[in-house]
């Protein structure tokens, strides 16, 4: 310990004891954002550490959501003075309080989330020895019991696997630590390809699966914790609708960082080891970078150059995508916890963690606010969504109220499916509760696309995506035949991609490179345009490629690509 603490001990306890924060002005501090809660958890003093005369420097104040890093200083006068630095989060959890305290405000609303069909995500990051793995294993088993339990309404499947990241690999735990491929698929969602996925089948084989996948995990002994997790850790379980098979999966990630180790904290490591800690911190660097990035992207909104998202630069950022990306087709709900140790040694790494949860408690995005258009449910409030759903829902009506209690039109496309039929499942008439049959529910959710993807695909009135003088901008081009404006990006119809599951149409990628010929003779690398489960949905199959030639072309077709759920619309 620091001399100069040793010797003023009493002192900075007391301070650190009897702590009270200045009061935090509300109406500064960032809106909450119900996608995304940042938590901070302080764990208590290791009996070791005690023995060890160890000073507590951190608390947490009894609001439960401030967190305070005290760090003694010698005055001009060479008396002790303390400095403070206080981080406001949505929670923040002190030495008393529990894994069961954690798990009632950060996972419970997570569960039904990805039950319900959505995607849901903690994860736990923080110095080395600060607790994340004893928190998030005592999350995994709580979590375990609350989804084989059933409390949760509707037959699902769940499947389970466990996945270590280590530098630039991927490994299996649950299959004998096999590679497998973090890739991205077609819909722009992120893929564990080669992962072994373990059917659970109630709470007791699920908490084995997850203790045995837990227990492979590679563990060293360093400076500050004699098993320190060397590897990020990811558990996902993928929730099926088995009656529904056209609703997504419901993925539920619970996620262990590796520590993070100053650069004291692994002087004597061998060179194996260091190269191991600097790839560690090199991914929680680009972690980093995505917070500070999605950060920036949330305050500059309406700004014409988004800010650049690093998500692809490391392999846990890849898998964390859907935490990062605003493009990201599904409405994900995210809990961060930061985990912090007590010592007055690490009050640096430790301001180091807040710093970054602070920062991750970003203001809700501030959408440009559309104006009202009956046909378009992503113009709708939440007052108008209501009453679209009350005038909408048959007889009696689904209750709007329960249905969507605060979301505005597009939160409601953005809901899971699962969620939203759980959520219509009573309506209240003449005092009595009435079950509304999950088929009737699955049709008002379509009924609600519809609107949608009719809306979407509907020739704009005034305005063009590209703004008023894109229309211009468009007769112009009329005017020049489709064969001689093709260059890449543009949709043909073409007989060679039809057959059983084709559209018949291709988007133009490329010259083909041989050709030499002219006019009629030129050939293109086209991909092919492919259905999707959504019957008015297109995606392109870019490893569905073929070289069609000028002459096999017989139109161009018009479509539209819509990011809010990631598919092409064809213009009719
Ligand atoms: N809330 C807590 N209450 C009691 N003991 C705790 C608590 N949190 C952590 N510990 C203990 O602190 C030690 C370090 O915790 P843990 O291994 O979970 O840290 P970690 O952040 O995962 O470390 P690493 O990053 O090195 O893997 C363990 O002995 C653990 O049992």
């Amino acid at each position: 310990m620091d001399a100069f603490l040793s010797e003023h001990k009493s002192f900075f306890s007391n301070h650190v004891a009897n702590y009270k924060p200045h009061a935090f002005k509300e109406a500064t501090a960032p809106e909450p954002n119900d996608d995304i809660t940042i938590a901070a958890r302080l764990r208590p003093l290791l009996p070791n550490e005690v023995d060890d005369g160890v000073v507590s420097g951190i608390s947490v104040d009894e609001t439960g959501r401030t967190i305070a890093v005290h760090e003694i200083r010698k005055k001009f006068n060479g008396q002790p003075a303390v400095n403070t630095s206080t981080f406001r989060l949505d929670r923040a959890y002190g030495t008393e309080d529990s894994s069961e305290d954690v798990y009632r405000d950060l996972v419970v609303p997570l569960v039904p989330w990805a039950w319900g069909g959505g995607v849901s995500t903690l994860f736990a990051y923080g110095q080395t020895g600060s607790g994340k793995t004893f928190t998030v294993s005592a999350l995994e088993e709580l979590a375990a019991a609350d989804i084989m339990g059933g409390s949760l309404s509707g037959q699902r499947k769940v499947q389970v696997c466990v996945v270590e990241l280590e530098g630039s690999g991927a490994y299996d735990l649950l299959n004998d630590r096999r590679a497998i491929n973090v890739l991205e698929d077609s819909f722009g969602e992120t893929q564990l390809v080669g992962a072994v996925e373990h059917v659970a089948t109630d709470a007791d084989s699920l908490l084995s699966i997850l203790r045995r996948g837990i227990s492979l995990r590679k563990t060293e002994a360093t400076e500050k914790n004699d098993t320190s997790s060397r590897t990020h850790a990811v558990c996902r379980l993928r929730i099926t609708d088995v009656t529904d098979p056209s609703a997504p999966d419901g993925l539920l990630f619970l996620v262990d960082l590796a520590g993070s180790e100053v650069s004291a904290d692994s002087k004597h490591h061998s060179k194996e080891r260091m190269k191991e800690t600097k790839e560690i911190n090199l991914s929680l660097a680009t972690l980093k970078d995505c917070i500070r990035g999605r950060t920036l992207l949330d305050s500059t909104v309406s700004s014409k150059k988004p800010p650049h998202i690093p998500w692809r630069s490391s392999l846990l950022t890849k898998v964390l995508k859907h935490v990062f990306d605003p493009s990201s087709p599904r409405q994900c709900k995210t809990a961060v916890l930061a985990c912090i140790k007590p010592s007055s040694s690490d009050t640096a790494p430790s301001k180091n963690t807040l710093r970054y949860a602070d920062m991750l408690r970003a203001p809700a995005p501030r959408s440009k606010s559309m104006a009202y258009k009956p046909n378009e449910p992503r113009t709708w409030s939440n007052a108008q969504l209501k009453e679209w759903i009350t005038k909408n829902s048959g007889d009696p009506p689904i209750d709007a109220d329960k249905l969507a209690p605060t979301e505005s039109g597009i939160q409601m496309l953005k809901m899971p499916k699962g969620t939203f039929v759980e959520r219509c499942a009573h309506v209240e008439e003449n005092g009595k509760r009435e079950q509304i049959r999950p088929e009737l529910a699955r049709a008002f959710y379509d009924k609600l696309w519809r609107l949608h993807i009719d809306s979407r695909t509907a020739k704009p009135e005034a305005e063009s995506p590209s703004g008023a003088a894109a229309g211009g901008g468009d007769e112009l081009k009329n005017a020049v035949p489709w064969k001689e404006r093709i260059k890449p990006g543009m949709f043909v119809r073409t007989p060679r991609a039809g057959g059983q599951y084709g559209t018949g149409v291709v988007m133009i990628m490329a010259p083909e490179v041989s050709w030499k010929e002219e006019g009629e003779k030129r050939r293109f690398v086209c991909a092919s345009v492919l259905p999707t489960i959504n019957p008015d949905g297109y995606e392109l199959g870019v490893a569905h490629q073929m070289v069609v030639g000028l002459e096999e072309m017989e139109d161009e077709v018009k479509m539209e690509w819509d990011s809010a759920v990631r598919y092409w619309f064809m213009d009719i």
